[in-house]
């Protein structure tokens, strides 16, 4: 690995992926580690602007989701997020013989919910990322590349914020389906890489379900939490 580059970057071993995270330069809790501009001339003024470019694309998101949900207020969603707690995260699955992930040694990226409002995700044409059915748990049903297509996530806290009417479906990365997938002896998987975008609700936001989608039959399922301590009920159980 590059040896500039900062606490940013993780390798993964057992996941066999190496991700860069941006945030907001604002963001002063998780602060940038930038390449130095002579490493890579115009990727920090790329990314900044690819973020907030990202950001536009998920208000308006928001804003439909909100009127789907029945809000007066359509940008009640919207307003809690300021655009400086968003994550674009930048993933690399690097070649690997096959057979690990056939033998089950190791996967690219392991079922997972995301713990934002909602995740757009860009992804190349290599294959291998599998959503889990909710009508059917356990089934994971290839999400096959479509060419210049975003795929949106349902994150946890808008599945908090609509009493479960939207689910934040369990996602992961395996082995490329199709064996054109494959090279060489070794049959080593081809490289992957997405580019997976996080919008999230600034720390101090409550996430409370919204009136419309409870009932007397449909009893809100959730407290109200801020994305602050729920981030943190989550970290806890992760490690
Ligand atoms: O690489 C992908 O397509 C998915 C990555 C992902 O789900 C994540 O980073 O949360
Ligand atoms: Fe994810």
């Amino acid at each position: 690995m590059a040896p500039y580059f900062g606490a940013n970057v993780q390798l993964h071993a057992d996941n066999q992926q190496e991700s860069y995270d941006i945030g907001s330069d604002q963001n002063a809790s998780q602060p940038n580690q930038w390449i130095p501009e002579e490493g890579l001339p115009g990727f920090r003024e790329f990314m900044t602007r690819f973020y907030w470019e990202c950001f536009q694309v998920g208000g308006d998101v928001l804003r439909a989701l909100a009127i789907g949900m029945g809000l007066d207020n359509e940008t009640y969603l919207l307003e809690k997020h300021s655009g400086h707690n968003n994550q674009l995260r930048l993933l690399n699955y690097p070649p690997v013989p096959a057979e690990i992930f056939e033998t089950e040694r190791a996967v690219r990226c392991p079922a997972h919910t995301d713990w934002s409002s909602i995740t757009l995700l860009f992804q190349d044409d290599c294959g291998g990322l599998e959503i889990e059915d909710v009508t059917d748990p356990g089934n994971f049903v290839p999400a096959v590349p479509v060419k210049n297509a975003i795929i949106m996530n349902v994150g946890d806290l808008l599945q908090r914020w609509s009493n479960d009417h939207l689910r934040s479906t369990s996602h992961r990365v395996t082995v490329p389906p199709s064996s054109d997938r494959f090279e060489g002896e070794d049959r080593m998987t081809r490289r992957r890489f997405s580019i997976p975008y996080f919008l999230s609700p600034d720390p101090e936001s409550v996430i409370e379900c919204i009136q419309s989608c409870t009932g007397v039959d449909e009893p809100a399922k959730y407290e109200p939490i801020t994305q602050a301590d729920y981030n943190q009920m989550r970290a806890s159980m992760q490690y």
